[in-house]
């Protein structure tokens, strides 16, 4: 009787355990499935017809597993949320290799702009720039593509500009520089990739700050690669109000110098401090930054709506020189407007003339401690530094007579 019942008790468990195994080859497989069907509604045939063509550095592109990730983010924790954009949510997470990392979950993305979408993920996989957010790679075989680039810890140019830290404000000399380099970030874009991109989403928050508090050019999300000779139109507008190029807004045609206009507005939001639109502001002030700054530069009053500290710290001729270089990025007709390589090159030298002033300042101090003679007419010649705009830079910079 006992023996039956020992046979009885292995019995049941064994055909447990043949039905649990069962269960996991079953769950295994739907996963495969799953996985294989999303890869295909994601673009992973697309993307595996382009890494096959021959052009594209293959090694630049990983391909994650959706386990790696899952885990590397904690099954995407809320606790691991780094921000929400109109693309999907950003999470923080840590590779099995211990490499911290941004992991973008996407919204879901229609077949038509399918395409984009991975000719983009390829292109922007093979970009390396130091001013651009690194894609690492990607993951296809979740229900949502997920995108994975460099983690860049000190937040958004948005955050640091209108969350001012007392201790720690954004001297002149920053500004210049983050300038510069989104400036140079998106020259590289229009000009030297192999195909011209355009960001299409220029904006303080896509703007992201390194450890050094170096610019990093993010979120390409809406980004399109064009051939040189074919016009961009498009039938929805996409972009970021305060920041829309009104020309583009009109025409449904997007440019080079579209990005132009929204870079303008960044350089604004760097001399102001202000926010690209502002209830706080009256209508007749002008709710939107651009406005509000072309009035000021016009009645001669810009350094009234300076921020205290670009008036502190940066030098008159400077100011004045970014001003009117932002004046020109904001003009109405795109074709007026300088082009990133141009900005890039006033930028460059306005902050090689800075730089040259910083040094000049601590020779001084040094001089002064040591009691040597200082040379004030040097000085005053780097102040008045040959910093002329390009030709299409024609505005004279204003002089303050508020
Ligand atoms: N590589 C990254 N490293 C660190 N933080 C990041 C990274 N990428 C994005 N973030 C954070 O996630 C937030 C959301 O980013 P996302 O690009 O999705 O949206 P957004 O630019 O704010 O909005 P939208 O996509 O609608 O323009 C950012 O504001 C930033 O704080």
């Amino acid at each position: 009787m006992a023996g039956l019942g020992v046979g009885v008790g292995f019995g049941a468990l064994f055909l447990l355990i043949g039905l649990w195994w069962l269960y996991r080859v079953f769950k295994r497989k739907r996963s495969e499935k799953l996985k294989k069907k999303y890869f295909k509604r994601n673009g992973g045939l697309l993307l595996q017809e382009q890494l096959s063509s021959g052009e594209v550095n293959v090694e630049k592109i990983k391909m994650f597993p959706s386990k790696e990730l899952d885990k590397a983010t904690d099954h995407y924790n809320v606790n691991r949320t780094l921000g929400q954009g109109g693309q999907g949510t950003v999470y923080k997470g840590m590779l099995a290799d211990g490499k911290i990392v941004a992991v973008k979950k996407s919204k879901v993305i229609d077949e038509g702009n399918l395409r984009l979408f991975i000719i983009e993920v390829v292109l922007l996989s093979q970009i390396n720039h130091r001013n651009v957010v690194k894609l690492l790679g990607c993951c296809l075989e979740t229900e949502l593509p997920l995108l994975v680039y460099e983690f860049i810890p000190n937040g958004t140019l948005f955050q640091f500009l209108h969350d001012p830290n007392e201790e720690f404000p954004l001297a002149w000399e920053m500004r210049l520089r983050i300038a510069a380099e989104v400036a140079g970030a998106l020259f590289y874009l229009h000009s030297a990739a192999s195909l011209p991109i355009f960001h299409r989403d220029i904006k303080s928050t896509n703007i992201l700050l390194d450890e050094k508090y170096r610019a990093k050019v993010a979120d390409f999300g809406t980004s399109r690669s064009v051939s040189i000779d074919q016009t961009h139109v498009t039938t929805l507008v996409q972009g970021t109000f305060g920041y829309l190029d009104p020309e583009y807004f009109q025409s449904s045609q997007f440019t080079d110098k579209s990005d132009v206009y929204s870079f303008g507005v960044v350089l604004v939001e760097l001399l102001t401090g202000q926010k690209p639109i502002s209830f706080t502001r009256s209508e007749e002030q002008g709710r939107s930054l651009a406005t509000y700054f072309i009035m000021a530069m016009e009645s001669n009053c810009l350094f009234d709506i300076l921020d205290p500290q670009v008036v502190k710290q940066g030098e008159r001729e400077d100011v004045l020189m970014v001003a009117s270089l932002a004046r020109s990025c904001l003009r109405l007709n795109g074709k007026e407007r300088p082009t990133m390589k141009e900005v890039t090159m006033v930028l460059e030298r306005i902050k090689k003339s800075e730089n040259l002033i910083v040094q000049q300042e601590n020779e001084y101090d040094r001089n002064e401690v040591m009691g040597a003679p200082w040379d004030v007419t040097s000085a005053s010649t780097i102040s008045s530094f040959d910093i002329c705009a390009p030709s299409s830079l024609d505005e004279k910079p204003l002089l303050h007579t508020c």
